[in-house]
């Protein structure tokens, strides 16, 4: 079967999106597995489907390389808004997107007729542990926990943002071989679900710099639910503050989270970078 494509990234986070509108996708696992594949397919670090939502004004549906689907991704959530938006399926500077992780309400940057970048409200970040979900014997929220990872004890900030994170402090994080730790914090049976982890230098007090190693995924380019576990363990760990705009310098741009009492908001980046046709059946 052909199916219509579009290749968009939020900062460097890229991912094929297909308009479920028009098309349906009966086995999205495989299809991400096969399509994400740098080599043999189109190339990405998954595949997001953009459908009708009977809630919102769309629904969005993420799958990781290794076909797992993640309950919700803050660079993926911009670029859906602004396919949306371009493509005139909805045309409004106010959007709503259902998530596996709830309803998200995104506030639209436009600059000539088409969205640039976007604020997202992500909702709050959840930190007691059964609902990250960590295995812990205490219940409470826990900052700085010990995780030993190949002889070496580091400290983990566990927060969810729909989606678990483990957020860790490191001096240089250039340094870090994270294709050798990155899979070992994934399946640690500290994160019965896996989880993404957020390495991160602090520049200041308004400026962290940011790697990630993400689950499904690996080494990604940035991380929009990870920039906002990241501030929100950077404030647990008395780096930076609330209610303030914090630039998270990732790999591939920036992103700035802002943490305050109710929620966690997300402003960055959307780009649309080719469209194609791929025969793909299984
Ligand atoms: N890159 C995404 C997160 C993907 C999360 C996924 N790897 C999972 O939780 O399984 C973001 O911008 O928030």
């Amino acid at each position: 079967m052909m199916i219509p494509f579009t290749k968009m990234h939020g900062c460097g986070n890229d991912y094929i999106y297909i308009n479920c509108f028009e098309n349906k996708i009966e086995n999205p696992e495989a299809l991400s597995k096969d399509i994400s594949n740098r080599h043999f397919g189109i190339g990405g670090d998954g595949i997001v489907l953009i459908c009708p939502s009977d809630v919102a004004d769309a629904k969005m549906r993420m799958f990781n390389i290794d076909g797992s689907e993640g309950k919700m991704c803050g660079n993926a959530i911009r670029c859906v808004a602004k396919y949306v938006y371009d493509n005139d399926i909805v045309r409004k500077e106010t959007l709503h997107i259902e998530t596996l992780s709830g309803l998200k309400k995104i506030e639209l940057h436009i600059e000539n007729g088409k969205m640039k970048s976007a604020t997202v409200d992500m909702g709050q970040a959840i930190l007691e542990p059964f609902n990250i979900p960590i295995v812990v014997k205490d219940q409470t929220m826990q900052v700085n926990y010990p995780i030993t990872i190949e002889d070496h004890t580091y400290s983990i900030t566990p927060v969810s943002m729909g989606n678990p994170h483990g957020v860790i402090f490191s001096d240089d994080i250039h340094l870090l071989d994270l294709p050798t730790i990155g899979p070992k914090f994934e399946h640690h049976p500290m994160f019965p679900e896996g989880v993404n982890t957020e390495f991160i230098q602090i520049e200041n007090r308004n400026v962290i710099q940011m790697r990630v190693w993400e689950r499904g995924s690996g080494e990604t380019l940035a991380c929009g639910t990870g920039a906002c576990a990241a501030v929100v363990a950077s404030v647990l760990n008395g780096y930076c503050d609330k209610n303030t705009d914090i630039h998270v310098k990732l790999i591939g741009g920036e992103l700035i989270i802002r943490y305050t009492a109710d929620t966690v908001y997300m402003t960055g980046p959307a780009t649309t970078v080719f469209t194609g046709l791929i025969d793909w059946s299984k």
